[in-house]
């Protein structure tokens, strides 16, 4: 992320996924440490599709030798918002829907590749498959959205008007 995160306080839009000062795409989480956590590696990147190597970090484990479905969630998120944010920088995950088709194995190197199916306006329909060697493990559809002007201001302003509640904080929708 190359822009100052100072900018943000003023301008919380101004926020966009910028190449790491190694060229890679991080997070803002894994930004700081110029290196992808989850263990996400751009293999190859075509106009409207990224091959991606895999590998889940042992401390990702959901059961022995296999990964949890929250690591496995969140890499394609990432991975479906790449291949867009490479054509658009302002994005959200506004759906995403996977389906576990075998246990994913921690510590071996997987192949994933993200694609963009549709593109409209502010809409974007994207997929995703995960494999070892050939055989399919998992696969994702999201849909995700160009983020209008002032979205993350307009989060930051609705969080502002809930004050905390003496029911606790979750006690207002
Ligand atoms: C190699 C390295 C690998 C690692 C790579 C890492 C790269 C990193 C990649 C990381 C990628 C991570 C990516 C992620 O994970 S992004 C994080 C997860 N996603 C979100 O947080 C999205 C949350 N959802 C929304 O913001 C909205 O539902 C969206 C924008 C999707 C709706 O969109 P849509 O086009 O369907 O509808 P609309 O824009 O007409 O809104 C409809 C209604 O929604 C409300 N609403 C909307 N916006 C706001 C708002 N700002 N503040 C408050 N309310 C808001 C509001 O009620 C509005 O109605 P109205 O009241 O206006 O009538």
């Amino acid at each position: 992320m190359a822009e100052d995160p100072g900018a943000f306080a003023e301008d919380p839009d101004a926020f966009t996924i910028e190449p790491s000062p190694s060229g890679r795409l991080l997070c803002g989480g894994c930004a700081p440490h110029d290196v992808c956590r989850l263990g996400v590696e751009i293999a190859e990147a075509r106009d409207d599709a990224v091959r991606f190597e895999v590998v889940c970090p042992p401390f990702w484990h959901g059961g022995p030798g296999v990964a949890h479905g929250g690591w496995t969630a969140a890499v394609f998120d990432d991975a479906l918002n790449i291949v867009a944010l490479r054509i658009e920088p302002r994005l959200v995950t506004k759906s995403l829907a996977v389906r576990y088709l075998r246990p994913v194995p921690v510590g071996r190197p997987m192949d994933l590749l993200a694609r963009i199916e549709r593109h409209s306006g502010r809409r974007w329909e994207v997929s995703a498959e995960m494999t070892l060697t050939g055989t399919p493990l998992a696969t994702a559809r999201a849909e995700l959205r160009t983020r209008r002007p002032h979205h993350f201001a307009r989060h930051e302003a609705w969080l502002a008007r809930r004050s905390p509640s003496p029911n606790g904080p979750h006690a207002e929708s």
